[in-house]
C-alpha cells in the first residue's frame, strides 16, 4: 500500500517538497544505518543526490519538464539531467570537487512509464535499495509527514533548500566511460574516428551519450534523434523492448548508412543496439553478444539471465561460447542478486542480464547501466579497429554467428481482472498461482509436453519443437505468456495447450491468446 505521504505527493507533483521530504527520510535512514536496497520509482526529470555527513546538504542534478522552456533553459537542464546508473556511480566516485562519493543518491523518474508513474530509486554505495528498506523508508516518511505542521514543513523546506549545492556530475561519469573505451583501444585518443554511430534517446535522459561519450571518442553522431528530454515521449516510448522504438533506431541507422545504432530507455539503465544492416541487437541477441564478449574475457563463466530467454541462447552460451547459462527469474534485481549469490558460494559469474535490456557486469560493481553495456560494444569496435580489423559493426555481428533463433517468438499478456467474483476475495497473486498450478497439472497429463527440469518461475514447458512460459508479472495483475516455436503452427499448438488450461479461470482476459490461436 502506498502511504498517504506519497499519494499526496503524486497528486500535487510538487517536486520541491517531494525532494525535501525524500531527502530528509533517506538521510535519516542512512544515519540509522538502514542500508541497501529499493526498486521502483522515478521522474525522467529530476535526479537528486544527497550527502548526509560530509557536506551536510543536498546536491541536486535537477531538470524539470516545463512548457515553453527557452533554448537556454533546455541547454541548462540537459546539462544537469542525470541517468539512474550515474546516480549510483556518484556513491562510488572519489572526487572532492564534485562532492563525491556521496552517501546516498535518489533518482526520480518514471523510466519508460508515463510521467504520472514517477517515483524514486534510492542508492547507497552497496547498490539500489530493495523492498524491505524502501518500505521502511516510506513508513517513516508517512510518519514524519503526519507530524508536520504547516509551519514546520515550511521551515524544513527552507532549511533543506538552503543547503542545496549543484554539481555537474555527468561530466565525471561520462569521462569515465570515455576513458574505458580509450583504454580498450590501447590508449588512443579517438579510437572511434570515422565510425558513424547514431543515438536514439527517445526523449529520455540518454542524449548525453552522443555529445559526451561518442564525440570525444571521434565518432560521427549526425542523425542521432530524440536527444532532447521530454517526459511526454512525443516520438516513441524509450524502451528497447518496444517494437516502435527499435523500428525508429533501425530506420535511422539505415537512412543515415550508419555503422551502429544505440538506443536507451528513459533513465538509461536499459539499452540495445542495431548493426549497419539494421539487425537488432536486443533481447536474446543482445544477451548473446554481451555474453560472447564477457566469455572471451572470463572463459567458462556463468551468465545469469531472466526466465524468458530462449533455448537457442542456452545452446549458444554453452556449446558455442563454452560458458554456463543460468536461466533465473524475471526482474533485473533478481538476476543481479542471483549472480552475486553465485559468486558468494564459489560459482564465478561476471554477467547478469535480462531480455529487457538491463545488464550488469561484475567489473562495473553489478550496476545495471545501459550506457556501460554499450561501452562494452564500443570497446570491441575500438579494439578491432586498433588491431587493424575493419568491418564496422560486422565485428559485433560475427560474435553472434550460430545463435539459433525461433521463427516465431511472441509475448502475450493475459490480464487478471482483480474485481472479478471468481477471485472470491483473494489476491490476484493467489489467483495467478492457482492458474499456474492448474496448468502444471494439465501439462503432466499431456505426453507431447515436457516441463523444464530446472525452472525458477512460472511454468516453462517444451513441446512441438519450441517452448512456452506462463508466469506472474513482477508488478501487475497480469500473466505474461511467452511462446517460441519453429513455425506458427507449432506456436499455435503450444498456445492451445495454455488456452485449454486457462479457460476455466473466468477472471483471466484471454483475448490476446484467443486471437493468437484462432485459425487464420
Ligand atoms: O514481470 P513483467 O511485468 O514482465 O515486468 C518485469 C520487468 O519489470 C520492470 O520493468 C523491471 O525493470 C524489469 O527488470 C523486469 O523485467
Amino acid at each position: 500500500m502506498i502511504p498517504e505521504y506519497l499519494h499526496k505527493c503524486y497528486r500535487m507533483l510538487f517536486l520541491e517538497e517531494l525532494q525535501v521530504q525524500v531527502w530528509m527520510l533517506f538521510s535519516m535512514a542512512l544515519k540509522c544505518e538502514l542500508i541497501p536496497q529499493m526498486d521502483g520509482c522515478y521522474i525522467q526529470t529530476v535526479a537528486v543526490i544527497l550527502s548526509s555527513d560530509k557536506n551536510s546538504g543536498l546536491t541536486e542534478f535537477g531538470m524539470r519538464r516545463r512548457k515553453n522552456r527557452s533554448v537556454e533553459m533546455r541547454r541548462e537542464s540537459r546539462k544537469r539531467l542525470a541517468s539512474t546508473p550515474a546516480m549510483f556511480n556518484s556513491t562510488l566516485t572519489e572526487d572532492e570537487a564534485f562532492l563525491c562519493p556521496v552517501d546516498g543518491a535518489i533518482m526520480i523518474t518514471a523510466s519508460h512509464l508515463p510521467y504520472n508513474r514517477n517515483g524514486f530509486k534510492f542508492f547507497t554505495n552497496a547498490g539500489g535499495l530493495g523492498k524491505a528498506d524502501i518500505k521502511e523508508i516510506l513508513e517513516r516518511a508517512a510518519d514524519v509527514y503526519n507530524k508536520f505542521t504547516d509551519e514546520s514543513l515550511t521551515k524544513s523546506k527552507r532549511l533543506a533548500s538552503e543547503s542545496v549545492k549543484k554539481v555537474d556530475y555527468m561530466t565525471v561519469y561520462t569521462a569515465d566511460l570515455v576513458k574505458a573505451v580509450r583504454k580498450a583501444a590501447g590508449n588512443i585518443e579517438k579510437p572511434l574516428e570515422g565510425f558513424h554511430i547514431i543515438v536514439d534517446a527517445g526523449n529520455g535522459a540518454g542524449g548525453f551519450f552522443a555529445a559526451k561519450v561518442l564525440e570525444p571518442l571521434g565518432a560521427i553522431t549526425s542523425g542521432s534523434q530524440f536527444l532532447e528530454p521530454d517526459g511526454l515521449f512525443p516520438y516513441h516510448i524509450p524502451n528497447p523492448e518496444d517494437k516502435a522504438a527499435m523500428k525508429a533506431i533501425t530506420q535511422a541507422v539505415l537512412q543515415n548508412k550508419a555503422d551502429l545504432g544505440i538506443i536507451f530507455d528513459t533513465d538509461v539503465d536499459r539499452s540495445a543496439a542495431v548493426d549497419s544492416t539494421g539487425r537488432e541487437f536486443n533481447r536474446n541477441r543482445l544477451i548473446a553478444l554481451i555474453s560472447a564478449i564477457v566469455l572471451e574475457e572470463h572463459p567458462g563463466t556463468t551468465i545469469v539471465t531472466d526466465s524468458v530467454t530462449s533455448d537457442g541462447l542456452t545452446t549458444f552460451i554453452e556449446k558455442k561460447l563454452g560458458g554456463k547459462h543460468h536461466r533465473f527469474k524475471r526482474g533485473y534485481k533478481n538476476v543481479i542478486d542471483e549472480a552475486i549469490r553465485l559468486n558468494s558460494i564459489g560459482e564465478e559469474s561476471h554477467l547478469a542480464i535480462e531480455t529487457s535490456g538491463h545488464g550488469a557486469l561484475k567489473e562495473n560493481h553489478w550496476l545495471d547501466d545501459g550506457a556501460y553495456l554499450m561501452v562494452k560494444l564500443l570497446n570491441k569496435l575500438a579494439s578491432a579497429r586498433a588491431s587493424g580489423v575493419g568491418g564496422g559493426s560486422k565485428v559485433l555481428t560475427n560474435l553472434i554467428e550460430g545463435l539459433q533463433e525461433p521463427a516465431v517468438a511472441v509475448e502475450l499478456r493475459l490480464k487478471i481482472n482483480q474485481n472479478h467474483p471468481d477471485l472470491k476475495g483473494g489476491s490476484f497473486r493467489e489467483y495467478g498461482e492457482a492458474v499456474l498450478n492448474h496448468l502444471e497439472n494439465s501439462v503432466d497429463l499431456d505426453p507431447k509436453l515436457q516441463k523444464a527440469p530446472v525452472n525458477y518461475e512460472g511454468v516453462r514447458v517444451s513441446g512441438y519443437g519450441g517452448w512456452f512460459l506462463l508466469r506472474l508479472s513482477l508488478h501487475d495483475p497480469v500473466l505474461p505468456l511467452n511462446i517460441e516455436a519453429p513455425s506458427n503452427e507449432d506456436a499455435v499448438k503450444l498456445g492451445l495447450s495454455v488456452a485449454s488450461a486457462v479457460k476455466e479461470f473466468a477472471a483471466i482476459d484471454t483475448s490476446a491468446l484467443d486471437k493468437f490461436i484462432q485459425p487464420s
